[in-house]
């Protein structure tokens, strides 16, 4: 298989360009892959804290505003990630 196989490019060039933007894609997944495992466990914190008080796992209007930031910030698909986020960080309710 040749770089130009692997990437779809048609040319050497544009297969050197994506081959590169690639690894730079990949690194940020792993970054945002450890972001999203640290804000997991901040969430937890914050859900221990609360159960152990005597209160609820979830808390709708703060999901909201989570919801909301999302949004503002990536539009309607934001919204989806954020609900992806939340599940990830609290589970499926
Ligand atoms: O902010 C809270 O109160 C949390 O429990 C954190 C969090 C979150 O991961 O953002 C998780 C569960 C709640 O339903 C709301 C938000």
């Amino acid at each position: 298989m040749t770089a130009t196989d692997l990437t779809g490019a048609r040319t050497p060039e544009a297969a050197d360009v994506i081959t590169g933007a690639r690894e730079r894609i990949d690194a940020l997944d792993d970054r945002i892959i450890g972001l999203i495992q640290e804000r997991a466990a901040v969430s937890a914190v914050i859900q221990e804290a609360r159960i152990g008080s005597g209160g609820r796992r979830v808390n709708l209007s703060r999901e909201m505003e989570v919801l909301g930031h999302y949004r503002e910030a990536l539009g309607r698909p934001g919204t989806s990630l954020a609900m992806t986020l939340l599940e990830l960080c609290r589970g499926k309710i």
